[in-house]
């Protein structure tokens, strides 16, 4: 089996080298695929900020804005950073670049959420297989930031971790690390994977 540095290279490579129309059309097509979706009941959602060739998210929080519902992006908390906190975002908000200059919102840490807080969580992938082991860019930040017991917030629910990538990123199968915390779904340009990992699911 491939390594899982040399995997995420490719991958990663593969990603960026996509036409700015292959990305924008999987974009659209993720967020078609999730048309009669109901976003899970969300009301707080995590996307992110788009970079090294991922799967724009944003014609998904486009539709959630229209729905009125919140959105929010992560911001890198700790020193060195270690995990993640969420800030609200709306198209045109301030941003600022973290160490990995990625954009942010210029955001007091007050009004940030914790992880468990959210509904839905648009999880960045650089790989993931058919059981929803994920690979992500290696500084285990989500897996960090969502390694509490499930159903633990005061809902008495934890948010649906819905990875979002393109076809090319399914492999047969990755090595599922005891620190990894699977996906619930994943949508690609061509489908929409349920794993058994989703609540109320054998
Ligand atoms: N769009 C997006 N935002 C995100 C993530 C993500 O995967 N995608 N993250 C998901 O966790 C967090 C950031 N995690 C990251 C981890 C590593 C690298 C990275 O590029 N590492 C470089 C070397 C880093 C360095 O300069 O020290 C590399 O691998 O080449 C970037 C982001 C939070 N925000
Ligand atoms: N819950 C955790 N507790 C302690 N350490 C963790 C935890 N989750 C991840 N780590 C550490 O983070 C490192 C990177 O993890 P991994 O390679 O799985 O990241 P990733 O999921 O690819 O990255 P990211 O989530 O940032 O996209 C691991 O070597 C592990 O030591």
């Amino acid at each position: 089996m491939i390594d899982s540095q040399s995997l995420r290279r490719q991958l990663r490579a593969l990603r960026r080298g996509l036409s700015l129309a292959t990305r924008q059309q999987a974009a659209l097509a993720v967020a078609r695929h999730l048309e009669f979706w109901p976003l899970a009941g969300a009301v707080r959602i995590a996307g992110y900020w788009a970079c090294d060739g991922e799967l724009d998210p944003r014609p998904v929080l486009e539709r959630a804005w229209t729905e009125g519902r919140q959105v929010f992006l992560p911001v890198l908390v700790g020193e060195p950073p270690r995990s993640l906190r969420f800030a609200p975002y709306q198209a045109g908000a301030p941003l600022r670049r973290n160490r990995f200059d990625i954009p942010e919102p210029e955001v007091a840490s007050m009004e940030c959420l914790q992880a468990e807080d959210l509904d839905l969580v648009l999880v960045p992938l650089v790989a993931f297989d058919s059981t929803g082991t994920r690979l992500g860019m290696g500084g285990g930040f989500y897996d960090r930031s969502f390694a509490f017991p499930r159903g633990a917030n005061e809902m008495g629910r934890r948010p649906y971790l819905l990875g979002l990538g393109y076809e090319f990123q399914a492999v047969a199968e990755l090595i599922r690390q005891p620190w990894d915390v699977p996906l619930d779904a994943v949508v690609t340009e061509r489908a929409l994977y349920q794993f058994s990992n989703a609540e109320g699911q054998a």
